[in-house]
Parts: C-alpha cells; sequence; structure tokens
C-alpha cells in the first residue's frame, strides 16, 4: 500500500494508517454490508481498496473500513436474527448475534475516534434500498441536535446524490451512534435498488467513488449546489403494531412515490388505519414484512435547502 499501513481490529475492521496524514483530512468511517443482502457498497469499496493495493491511490487519512454483517452477507439476507441497524445504542441489552456484533461496532468506532481526536469526525454508513426510488441515490440525516455542516452539502452532491432525509427522532442506527455519541458528520447514504453481488451497476456511483476516493487520499472532494438535491423531513412513521398489519399499496411502489389527501395506506388491527391528512405525503422504506413494533414506513413532506454559509 502506498502512503501507510492497515491493521485489523476484528473480522471485517480495517483499519487504514497513513504515514502522513494531511493536515484537514478527517477521521472516517465507511461502512458496508450492515444489512447483508446490500451488496453494491461492498463493490464499491472492494474496488477502492484494490485501488490502494495496487498503488494508484496514495493514503492520507486514518479512515476505519467496516464491513458490518458477515454472517448475514454470507447468507445474503438482510440480517440473520435481527435487524444490526436498529441496535446501535450504548444501553443494549439483548443477546445474539447481531446485538453482539452491535456492540463489536460500537466498541470500534469508540477507540478509533478516540485515536484522533483533533480531526473532524465523519462516518458514511452505506446502504441500498429494497425499492426503487424516485431519487435512486439519497442520504438519510440522523436526528441531531448539532447541524450538518453546509460542507457536507456541497460535497454530498458533488457526489451524485439526489435527495436528503431528515429524520425526525433518535433511531438507533449506525450513523445515528456516530452522530449522536461522537458528534460525527455522519448519513445513511441509500445508493439504488438492492441487487446480488455481480448484478450491480456501479456506473450511477462513480461521484461517490470519487468522493471516497479524495477522503481516503486526504484531498477535498469536489462540490457542488446543494440546491441540485431535494429535501424532505419525516412527518410519521408508521409502525406494525399487529400481524394484521398490511400496506394498501402495491409492494413495488418506488420511495418517494406521493399519496393524496384522503389516501388509505395501511390496515392494522391495533391502532387504527392511516389515511393521508390535508396534505400529500411521500413513502420512503414502505416494508410491512418487519418485524411486531418496528418501522413499517416513513411519510415524508419537502422541506426547503438549508441555507448557505454567508459569502
Ligand atoms: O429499502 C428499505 O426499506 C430499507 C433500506 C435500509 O436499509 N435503510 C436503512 C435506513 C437507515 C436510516 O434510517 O438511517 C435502514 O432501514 O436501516
Ligand atoms: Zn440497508
Amino acid at each position: 500500500m502506498t502512503g501507510g499501513r492497515w491493521t485489523l481490529r476484528g473480522p471485517g475492521l480495517l483499519e487504514l494508517i497513513p504515514d502522513t496524514p494531511a493536515a484537514t483530512s478527517c477521521a472516517g468511517v465507511l461502512s458496508v454490508g450492515i444489512h447483508g443482502n446490500e451488496t453494491a457498497p461492498i463493490e464499491l469499496m472492494g474496488d477502492l481498496l484494490a485501488r490502494l493495493e495496487a498503488g494508484h491511490l496514495r493514503l492520507g487519512a486514518p479512515l476505519l473500513v467496516i464491513l458490518g454483517n458477515p454472517a448475514a452477507i454470507c447468507a445474503g439476507t438482510r440480517f440473520v436474527s435481527t435487524n444490526l441497524n436498529r441496535l446501535f445504542r450504548r444501553d443494549l441489552a439483548e443477546s445474539g448475534d447481531e446485538p453482539d456484533r452491535a456492540r463489536a461496532l460500537m466498541a470500534t468506532v469508540d477507540a478509533f475516534y478516540a485515536r484522533h481526536p483533533d480531526r473532524a469526525r465523519l462516518h458514511y454508513d452505506l446502504h441500498t434500498a429494497i425499492r426503487d426510488s424516485r431519487y435512486p441515490r439519497f442520504v438519510v440525516e440522523p436526528f441531531t441536535q448539532t447541524p450538518t455542516s453546509p460542507t457536507q452539502w456541497a460535497w454530498l452532491a458533488g457526489a451524485g446524490i439526489q435527495a436528503v432525509l431528515h429524520q425526525h427522532r433518535h433511531s438507533w442506527t449506525f450513523s445515528h451512534y456516530s452522530r449522536h455519541y461522537h458528534g460525527a458528520q455522519a448519513f445513511t447514504l441509500e445508493l439504488g435498488r438492492a441487487r446480488p453481488f455481480g448484478e450491480n451497476d456501479l456506473a450511477p456511483l462513480a461521484p461517490l467513488g470519487a468522493l471516497l476516493a479524495a477522503l481516503l487520499e486526504g484531498r477535498e472532494p469536489a462540490s457542488a449546489d446543494p440546491a441540485t438535491m431535494a429535501f424532505f423531513r419525516v412527518k410519521h412513521e408508521l409502525m406494525r403494531r399487529s400481524e394484521a398489519f398490511r400496506l394498501c399499496f402495491p409492494d413495488n411502489t418506488p420511495n418517494f412515490t406521493e399519496f393524496a389527501p384522503g389516501t388509505r395506506l395501511t390496515r392494522d388491527a391495533v391502532g387504527g388505519d392511516f389515511i393521508v391528512g390535508d396534505i400529500p405525503l411521500r413513502v420512503v422504506f414502505p416494508n410491512a414484512d418487519v418485524e411486531l413494533g418496528a418501522r413499517a414506513a416513513l411519510l415524508v413532506v419537502p422541506t426547503p435547502t438549508p441555507r448557505a454559509p454567508p459569502g
């Protein structure tokens, strides 16, 4: 490897250690495979690491590269026993494969950021979605007390991200963990539809690959006007409350599809049905098959583009 060395902090936990980090470089966490069937980010990361190993990239920043759920990746499934991306909380009490993995990932992230106390913290958690989307590449901004830096919006726009969704409450996802406990600039990135290994079209992800390469080399990534992205915020979260829960629209409805006032969206034996009120709502991540008590869909509305910094 040119410019540094690597060390394994555990299974699927690769730390890249530069000889001479660029002065302004971030301490970055890049995670893929938190859901085992979301393969495009794993291929993208494999390509980045292959270019580093071949000497086409020079390491210039400390990076922690995480392969999230190896057992689920081997099985080709979203998870083995429970959804790993709901377990990133320090008071986690559950036992089992995914809870143990969540604890290992949290401890590894804690130790990584602690080794770089003076650097800006960043975490991109890379996913793909179950369904198509009106915006194939979008990010979820975890609920946060600390505002997102305008630079992040410019980098994400420059990386071909088409939309942003602001979360309305704590969600205990991996990106939320880095944001909430470490004040990192952290996002979940949704990068098209989940497909098996070998069936992904990585061409639309080339600008994101360029962003990741710039971070790895400690260079300033390309920027674009954040106004090129559509911004949304969560208005309602639909939960599955009983076995009878079902969605009243087809399974293949793309993310960000809009429903008019008066449309019935769900039926459930507990808590009643959900009908769209006075303003249209768009649906994101609909999934009637989630565990009881889990999120079955987000309903979102447009929100203004964050203001650019003065000057
Ligand atoms: O397509 C779907 O329904 C799910 C895709 C996915 O895994 N999304 C993440 C989003 C995490 C977040 O809200 O930040 C998830 O559900 O864990
Ligand atoms: Zn996912």
